[in-house]
């Protein structure tokens, strides 16, 4: 059985994070080899951009501008830490990747899905996660989740307008609809526990 890789999706504090890391273990429990990643990050030079893209001034960046920098971040990533770990057999999950770019730039961002397509292109080759689970809350469960995580101070991206938010929780959904072969809704409400079995069971054909 190959190696496989896996993204999770969706917008703030849905628990993401959280359950990334409870992903992996769950498959190392599994006895897989698993490497845990993120992004904007997941490579020196895309921990550098990283810093880039979530500090300082709200309008810090043009909306094209940003997107080139999350692309640019990802084809370092892509190439230095996820493509190598495949190539070793080591299943990659990822907390945030392309969809990412084409919710938060390409659609509530403005910059449109076949610009930021292209420069995924340029960059990282177009590669894409073998499935996408993106985690689906209400905007109100999970700005509560953010909320209480962040203590009133998200950063540069994080604190947009809800407008912004909920745009992007609607493309996350559009995306779903559009590859359902690749991209699940996946339902974010309950337990911790509760969630990591429906992920678990959203994986179910791609497991050995
Ligand atoms: N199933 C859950 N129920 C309640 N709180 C949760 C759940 N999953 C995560 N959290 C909490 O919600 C907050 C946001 O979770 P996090 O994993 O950081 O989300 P994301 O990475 O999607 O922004 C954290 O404080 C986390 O402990
Ligand atoms: C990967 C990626 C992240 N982002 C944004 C989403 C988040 O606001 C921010 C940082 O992501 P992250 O640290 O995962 O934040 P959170 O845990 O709150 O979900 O970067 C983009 O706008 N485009 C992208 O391509």
């Amino acid at each position: 059985m190959s190696a496989r890789f896996i993204s999770l999706e969706g917008g703030e504090g849905v628990g993401k994070s959280t359950q990334a890391r409870r992903l992996a273990d769950a498959l190392r429990t599994r006895g897989l080899d698993v490497l845990l990643t993120r992004e904007p990050g997941g490579s020196p030079g895309a921990e550098a951009i990283r810093s880039l893209l979530l500090e300082g001034d709200a309008n810090r960046w043009s909306p094209g501008a940003e997107a080139l920098l999350f692309a640019a971040a990802r084809a370092d990533h892509v190439t230095r830490t996820i493509d190598p770990a495949l190539s070793e057999g080591q299943w990659v999950i990822c907390d945030r990747f392309l969809d990412s770019s084409r919710a938060y730039q390409g659609m509530a961002g403005g910059v449109g899905d076949a610009a930021i397509q292209n420069l995924h292109q340029i960059g990282s080759d177009g590669r894409l996660p073998d499935r996408t689970l993106v985690l689906a809350l209400t905007d109100t469960d999970a700005a509560a989740r953010a909320d209480a995580r962040d203590a009133g101070c998200p950063d540069r991206i994080g604190g947009r307008a809800s407008d912004f938010h909920a745009e992007v929780a609607q493309a996350f959904r559009d995306f779903a609809r559009d590859d359902p072969e690749r991209i699940r809704l996946v339902d974010a409400s309950g337990s911790e526990g509760e969630v990591t079995e429906r992920l678990l069971a959203a994986l179910a054909d791609l497991l050995p």
